[in-house]
Order: C-alpha cells, then sequence, then structure tokens
C-alpha cells in the first residue's frame, strides 16, 4: 500500500487519542457562519434507555474520540448531560445523555418541554441482557413523546451486540421489533413507527446507525445525494462519501448500496489522514491546522483500489472509492470535485441566507428538523 499525502498543516493537537473538538481553521470568505442559535434553543438528540445500557458510551465514542476500552471506567450519569457539539460539526445539535432511570412523574422533569425541540429520540437497550423491562421503558418512553410531539424520529439501538452470534442477533432483533410493535399496537400507537439498528461500540455499526439517524434530520439530503451521483457517474467513482470529519458520521452518499466494508475504509482513511497530520503536519511553533482547505490524500491499496479524499468544508470531507484506471483521469476528478464541492457551497449559502430571511416566531417549538452548520436552521 502505498500513500500519498499531502500534510495539511496541524494545530497544536495531540494524536489520535486526543483529537481536537475543534479542527480550528479560521472563516474564510464565504465561510458557512457558526449557528447564532442559543445552544438550549438548539434542535436535540436524545439518548435515552435503563442504566448501564451504554448511552454515555456511544456518545463519547460517536463524538470524542474515546476508545470503546475506556468506556469500561465511565460512571453512571446523574443527570442530564447536554452535548453541544455544534463547534466541532457539521451537525449543529446538541446530544442530551439522560440518566439510566428519568421519571416522567418527577415534577422537576419537564418532558413536554424536552420532547418539543427534539429531532430524533434513540432508545438504547442492551441486548447482551435482560430486555423485558427495557422494552416496558421504551414503550413508556416513545408514546409520552409521540404524544407530545409526533414529528420526533424514534431510534431503537439494539446494542452490544458485539456479545452476541449472528444468528442470536437477528433473532434478538425480531423478537425486540416484535414485541415493542405488538405493545404500540395495544396502545393504538400504530402510526408511531420504531426503527431500529443493531449496534456495537467496539465495530463501525455504531457510526453506520448514527449516520442514518443524522441523515433523516437532514433537509438538504436528496440535493446532497443528486450532487454525490451526478459528481460518481461523471468521474469514474464506484462509491463516494460526504463525511463529517470529527465524528465520521457520512452525511450522505450516492445512491449505490452500502457496503459495511467501503464505510469501515473510508472510516479508517480519515483517521489514518488526520492522525498522520496530527504527528506530522505540525508548524514549527506549533500552529495550523489538523485539517484545511489543503487537505486531501490519495491511498492506493494492493487491489487496484484507489481511496481519494479532498476537503469540502471545515467539516466535511469527500471520501471516494474508484478503479486504478479511472485514477488515471485525476485531471477529470478533480474538475469535477471543484464543480461538486462549489455547488455543495452554494447550496449551504443559500442555505444560511434562507434562514436570515426566515423569521420565526417567538415560541415556536423546533422541530424534526435539526440546524446544520451551514444549512437551513430549523424553520417550522
Ligand atoms: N460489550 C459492549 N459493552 C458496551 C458497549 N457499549 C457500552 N458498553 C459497556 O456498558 C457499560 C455501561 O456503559 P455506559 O455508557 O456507562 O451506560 P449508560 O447507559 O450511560 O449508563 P448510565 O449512565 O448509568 O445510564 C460500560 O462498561 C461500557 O463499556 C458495547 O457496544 N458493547
Amino acid at each position: 500500500m502505498s500513500i500519498q499525502y499531502e500534510a495539511p498543516l496541524a494545530d497544536s493537537y495531540g494524536v489520535a487519542d486526543s483529537f481536537p473538538k475543534d479542527f480550528g481553521y479560521g472563516e474564510e470568505e464565504g465561510d458557512i457562519e457558526d449557528s447564532p442559535t442559543p445552544s438550549d434553543s438548539k434542535p436535540r438528540i436524545l439518548l435515552m434507555g435503563l442504566r448501564r445500557s451504554g448511552k454515555s458510551s456511544i456518545q463519547k465514542v460517536v463524538f470524542h474520540k474515546m476508545s470503546p476500552n475506556e468506556t469500561l471506567f465511565l460512571e453512571s450519569t446523574n443527570k442530564i448531560y447536554k452535548d453541544d457539539i455544534s463547534s466541532s460539526s457539521f451537525v449543529n445539535f446538541q446530544i442530551w445523555d439522560f440518566p439510566g432511570q428519568v421519571d416522567f412523574f418527577d415534577p422537576t422533569f419537564d418532558y413536554e418541554m424536552i420532547f418539543r425541540g427534539t429531532g430524533a429520540l434513540i432508545f438504547v437497550i442492551d441486548a447482551q441482557d435482560d430486555y423485558v423491562e427495557a422494552l416496558g421503558r421504551l414503550h413508556l418512553t416513545v408514546s409520552r413523546a409521540y404524544r407530545v410531539n409526533p414529528e420526533i424520529n424514534f431510534e431503537v439501538f439494539i446494542h452490544k451486540v458485539d456479545g452476541l452470534s449472528d444468528d442470536h442477533k437477528i433473532e434478538t432483533q425480531r423478537d425486540i421489533h416484535q414485541r415493542a410493535n405488538d405493545d404500540l399496537a395495544d396502545a393504538s400507537l400504530e402510526k408511531l413507527h420504531l426503527s431500529f439498528y443493531l449496534t456495537s461500540i467496539y465495530d463501525h455499526s455504531i457510526f453506520e446507525a448514527f449516520s442514518k439517524v443524522v441523515q433523516k434530520l437532514i433537509p438538504q439530503l436528496p440535493t446532497l445525494e443528486n450532487l454525490l451521483n451526478i459528481f460518481i457517474s461523471n468521474s469514474g467513482i464506484e462509491k463516494a462519501f460526504l463525511f463529517d470529519v470529527v465524528s465520521k458520521i457520512y452525511i450522505a452518499t450516492d445512491s449505490s448500496p452500502v457496503d459495511m466494508q467501503s464505510y469501515e475504509l473510508c472510516c479508517d482513511m480519515i483517521d489514518v489522514v488526520i492522525d498522520v497530520s496530527c504527528i506530522y503536519g505540525l508548524k514549527e511553533d506549533g500552529t495550523g491546522s489538523a485539517y484545511d482547505k489543503e487537505s486531501m490524500a490519495i491511498i492506493k491499496l494492493n487491489n487496484t483500489t484507489v481511496l481519494y479524499l479532498k476537503e469540502v468544508t471545515k467539516f466535511l470531507a469527500l471520501v471516494c472509492i474508484l478503479r486504478e484506471e479511472s485514477f488515471e483521469r485525476k485531471g477529470l476528478i478533480d474538475y469535477n470535485f471543484h464543480c461538486f464541492r462549489k455547488a455543495i457551497h452554494e447550496v449551504f449559502e443559500v442555505g444560511v441566507s434562507t434562514s436570515r430571511t426566515s423569521t420565526q416566531p417567538a415560541g415556536t417549538p423546533l422541530m424534526k428538523t435539526v440546524a446544520l452548520n451551514g444549512t437551513p436552521r430549523s424553520t417550522v
């Protein structure tokens, strides 16, 4: 494997373990503004579930680069932990990690306010444990939330599946799916849709699941997918992912099916690029950024596959998978990429100006749409 690597200038970040929260490359002309939304009114993604189901671990591994083994030492969460990831991520939202047992009857717990501003509710079920109690809790939580805000996306993570055999995984998913939907049918809540994912922090499944959760909240997803389709079909590229670099969530991909291996390969490439950049990309005086406008990398694998990464915005990178022979037309690919990048910036600039002109009456609840760094703010 050869790596042709153009190291971007790195900031005073440490190595991979202490990955920066903010890549820190400054505003440029036409750069996308940070959201002026006060943090408490930002749309949110809630992480709920029984104690020790793995909520804090998911949040730390996906958004804070914690290694899965370190989560063994996480202490139990005792109050709602609000994590505002908008300064480091394309996705301009808050993640609220709830303590295991939320008491809906506690008068200090204003669940109506919480659910009103929620885009997605992720309910985490520990698949290695007896999940009967968790299913009861799931039902109570989603039915309450649905009554307050039927626009919420309800996502169920059947978590810690690394401990299960393949057959057992499928059987567990089928059983949980069946029971959860039976409970909803009994309560005449058939319209409430639950989506299920098998997840583990020990592989890429948690990033893949989070990607899907976030994609549902991106209003411009069809436009992004279209742009990716046009880009790859005119450039001889097999697969392209638009990544939020810090979290490795892919916010869009072309319409060909995603196979887990390709996704993992692209995630690994981002890790390599950022790690090398953090170690060798520093200026002598320690200034610079681990990810900036110059960031790009080409990795040629021994099976005639090429991985090509390029910066799109402050938070986003395009990672493509293509054959070596297609890469011979690198000039064409680069030209098409230039057009693609310009189009993405235009989508976001239109978004920002739309949000500047749109007025939202005071007190209007923020609904489903999650605001993005560089995309329209919530307009409901
Ligand atoms: N095997 C396995 N263990 C996991 C996984 N995710 C989390 N864990 C472990 O589960 C335990 C509990 O994780 P936490 O993240 O603290 O759980 P929590 O839901 O936030 O717990 P509370 O704060 O008490 O509500 C830790 O020991 C984690 O290492 C996973 O995907 N697989």
